[in-house]
């Protein structure tokens, strides 16, 4: 199967293609959804901070105009990724998934970190340049370590307050210089819930756009200890049994992609697959 969307760095001198606008309220959308002619959007009264070409869908190019505020545009209104991850066309949700990511970007690196100066857009690169210093900075990816522990017919799943109400989830956390993925997971557990695991096992990973997550999804077996929350970042944990779940994320994340997959090798179903 061919994939109707690829990355790629274009050319911003050339005209035509789509285009997307990003503002800090979300992606510009109308009756026909967040892609619009690039020219005609280019016309309209937009704030834009930058102009990034960021792929092809079905063949033709799509841009990025990150905007430094949300304006009106007549027949049409702002929202956020995480609405059009639930509701809409995973395709299109990946395209303004990675645009978010480049939009992000852009806006974080117009400015040098090493001596503020203004940096420069590196033609067919995705990279911005400061001469003086002779340094490029590229898009930011942070490394999340995810795991889904199990003891038996038992996982443990946990409750940030951040979450919807009920909804419980496996635990997660960002990567430390020095560590490795399981050095983090280990850590990360023990902070969250104060236990100990074994037998980790790699299992996929997910792009997470909020902001720039690179999720590592294991599976790990409880080897000891009992159950403390970590004040403030964790709500509750609990140990629940695979017949009798609480309401769980939502289900094109790895959180529940893990969660599945074990319940269903526990049931003895089809495994389901991993959303890209
Ligand atoms: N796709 C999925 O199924 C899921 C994705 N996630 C994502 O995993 C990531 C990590 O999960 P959390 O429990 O929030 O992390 P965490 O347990 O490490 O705690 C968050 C704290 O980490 C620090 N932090 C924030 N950004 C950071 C960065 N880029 N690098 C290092 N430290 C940082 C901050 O102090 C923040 O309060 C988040 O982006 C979250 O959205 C979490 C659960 C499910
Ligand atoms: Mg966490
Ligand atoms: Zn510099």
């Amino acid at each position: 199967m061919t994939s109707r969307w690829t990355t790629a760095v274009l050319d911003t001198d050339q005209p035509g293609g789509w285009a997307v606008a990003r503002s800090p309220e979300g992606f510009l959308f109308d009756d026909n959804g967040a892609l619009f002619p690039r020219e005609w959007l280019k016309r309209q009264d937009l704030s834009v901070l930058a102009e990034h070409g960021i792929g092809h869908l079905d063949g033709e190019p799509v841009y990025l105009l990150e905007l430094r505020s949300a304006s009106e545009v007549s027949g049409c209104n702002w929202k956020g990724l995480r609405a059009f991850m639930l509701d809409g066309d995973h395709t299109i949700y990946k395209v303004l998934g990675y645009a978010a990511q480049i939009g992000t970007w852009a806006r974080e690196h117009r400015f040098c970190g090493n001596c503020g100066q203004a940096m420069t857009q590196v033609p067919r690169e995705r990279a911005m340049y400061c001469q003086p210093c002779d340094l490029r900075s590229y898009p930011r990816i942070s490394p999340s370590m995810i795991v889904l522990i199990t003891r038996g017919d038992e996982i443990l799943l946990a409750r940030s307050p951040r979450f919807v109400t009920g909804v419980y989830s496996t635990l997660a956390g960002f990567a430390e210089p020095g560590e490795s993925a399981e050095d983090c997971l280990i850590r990360e557990v023990r902070e969250e819930v104060q236990i100990e695991v074994q037998n980790i096992q790699y299992l996929g990973s997910q792009c997470w756009p909020f902001p720039h997550s690179m999720m590592l999804g294991f599976h790990a077996e409880y080897a000891g200890g009992e159950i403390v929350c970590q004040e403030d970042e964790i709500e509750d944990a609990q140990w629940f049994n695979v017949h009798d779940l609480p309401p769980l994320p939502a289900s094109k994340s790895i959180a529940r992609y893990l969660i599945d997959v074990y319940v269903a090798r526990r049931l003895g179903h089809a495994e389901p697959v991993l959303p890209g």
